[in-house]
């Protein structure tokens, strides 16, 4: 059977509500656009592939939700690195290692189950590394566009820290009730060093350029290497030692 796709990305899209981070979505995925606003509860996820550079690339695009009340599941999200710091606190705390030490001769089966915890923190490691993510703001919202430090902010903390990361100024259709020009947008994006667009999900402007952007400029940092798949078999190994711990 050929294979679909030569990379899979997974993005994640970030702003506050009401910017379009769904709307976005939808026009890249879907090629659509709904008016009526229902706020995002949680977090969800659509598939696109593209092609880069010759190369298909599956790009998983998560959603996230905006409002203040969800930050907490939203920013667990970002994982990467916060899982890096559950393992490594877990294997290498001084306390741990100790304890450890103790439970490995005297407890062999509490070892056991300890080591099938930190597999589980693994799998689920290479199952949430994102490798993009896309912070939104409205330009007819000037609030959104302050609240883009306060994200950049939290990427810092949370986020990997190889992430590739994008700016994008939506809604560039309704010029009329623009709040944050577009020289503004560059000079911020310039100074984070990350690539910046100017899109519409209503009027399908620069949505497929951008994603298709942000995924070429992923698939150059990972020197062309299907490092996706190399997770994706990693995870596969390690829920079957998982699996086989589960039958002791
Ligand atoms: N004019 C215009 N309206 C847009 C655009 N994108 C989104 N909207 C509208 O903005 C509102 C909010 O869009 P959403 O995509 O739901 O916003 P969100 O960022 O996902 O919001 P949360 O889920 O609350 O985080 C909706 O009424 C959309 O129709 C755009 O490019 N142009």
């Amino acid at each position: 059977m050929a294979k679909k796709y030569d990379f899979l990305f997974k993005l994640l899209l970030i702003g506050d509500s009401g910017v379009g981070k769904t709307c976005l979505i939808i026009r890249f995925a879907e090629d659509n656009f709904n008016s009526t606003y229902i706020s995002t509860i949680g977090i969800d996820f659509k598939v696109k592939t593209v092609d880069v550079e010759g190369k298909k690339v599956k790009l998983q695009v998560w959603d996230t939700a905006g409002q203040e009340r969800f930050k907490t599941i939203t920013t667990a999200y970002y994982r990467g690195a916060m899982v890096r710091r559950e393992m490594q606190t877990i294997l290498f705390g001084p306390i741990a290692t100790c304890k450890l030490t103790c439970v490995v001769i005297v407890r062999p089966r509490l070892f056991q189950q300890l080591l099938k915890h930190v597999m589980m923190v693994m799998v689920h490691y290479f199952d949430s590394v994102f490798q993009g993510i896309i912070l939104v703001y409205d330009i007819t919202d000037e609030k959104s566009f302050e609240n883009i430090q306060n994200w950049m902010k939290s990427i810092k903390e949370n986020a990997s820290a190889g992430v590739s990361r994008m700016l994008l100024g939506n809604k560039c259709d309704i010029e009329a009730k623009r709040k944050v020009s577009k020289e503004i947008g560059e000079k911020l994006a310039k100074e984070h060093g990350i690539r910046f667009f100017e899109t519409s999900a209503k009027s399908s402007i620069n949505v497929e350029e951008s994603f298709a952007d942000l995924a070429r400029d992923i698939l150059l940092k990972s020197n062309k290497k299907p490092v996706s798949f190399q997770c994706v078999i990693i995870k596969w190994i390690l829920m079957l030692i998982v699996c086989m711990f589960n039958s002791f």
